[in-house]
């Protein structure tokens, strides 16, 4: 099976091309793909398959001819991945399977335009986050509050007074489970300038990561909310390096890098 490597501000995923929907993507499957010693290791898998190919999203035929079947490292679904989408756009893209210049990506969180800057740059509109109030999540002995919002995927995104860089994620921080039944992904963020977050984030079903871009445009929610603010365009440091989220009123979208960076056959058997 041929796989590539790509990236997405250090937010890593496989990608497995498979138009015709042939693979059976086994949760065991897609974590030893993941494995960082025993596989090819990433943040998560992006299975190409053509959308007339999915019944999940056969809703979103019409609109886009490239369904993305995301899967965290650990083989669990996710809804939606901001990275991962602009990852597999530079794919498509680089594949000759998508008009650079716009197309749209099929996602279980519903269908997300894609388009190139002219400094190369990836940008998707991950379409209008929906704020669901607040919700505490737990690390280290604290309470943090945050912000519910759901980007097709949920997310937690709490403020704190103190730099990022001090957590100690190596554990899963504490959510409700009475709020998020399905799991939340949970970031942490503090302001550093007016319009600028650094944050970091613990993913359901990868765990701690370099990057995040549905985590990021849900940072950018909480830290407008901050201010009073729905709209305005943020910078998000994360490990990874920097991404650009703009919020509008009836949309979001993601920017930054994505880039291929490997390439070969897969020897695991499935
Ligand atoms: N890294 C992603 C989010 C991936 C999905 C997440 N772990 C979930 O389970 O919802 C991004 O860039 O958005």
């Amino acid at each position: 099976m041929r796989f590539l490597k790509g990236h997405g501000t250090e937010n890593d995923f496989v990608i497995l091309p498979d138009p015709d929907g042939e693979v059976d993507m086994t949760a065991a499957l897609v974590a030893r793909i993941c494995d960082r010693r025993a596989g090819i290791g990433a943040d998560g898998v992006l299975r190409v398959v053509r959308t007339k190919q999915c019944p999940e999203v056969i809703d979103q035929v019409a609109a886009a001819e490239w369904f993305m079947d995301y899967r965290n490292s650990d083989g669990s679904m996710g809804e939606m991945c901001g990275n991962g989408v602009r990852v597999f756009a530079r794919y498509l893209i680089d594949a000759g399977l998508a008009d650079p210049q716009g197309f749209a990506v099929a996602t279980r969180g519903g269908v997300r335009r894609i388009h190139v800057e002219p400094n190369g740059a990836i940008t998707a509109d991950m379409g209008k986050p929906v704020v669901h109030g607040e919700s505490v999540a737990g690390l280290g002995g604290h309470e943090y509050t945050g912000i519910h919002v759901n980007m097709g995927n949920p997310h937690l995104a709490c403020p704190i007074g103190d730099p990022v860089v001090q957590l100690d994620l190596s554990h899963p921080p504490a959510f409700d489970t009475g709020v998020f039944p399905a799991g939340v992904n949970i970031e942490f963020f503090n302001p550093v300038g007016v319009t600028r977050v650094v944050m970091r984030v613990y993913e359901r079903g990868s765990g701690e990561t370099r990057s995040c871009g549905t985590g990021a445009v849900a940072t950018a929610v909480a830290a407008a909310a901050l201010s009073g603010d729905t709209t305005g365009t943020w910078t998000v440091e994360v490990l990874g390096g920097t991404l650009t989220v703009i919020l509008d009123e009836d949309t979001s979208y993601l920017s930054g890098p994505a880039v291929l960076v490997a390439s070969g056959d897969l020897m695991l058997a499935e």
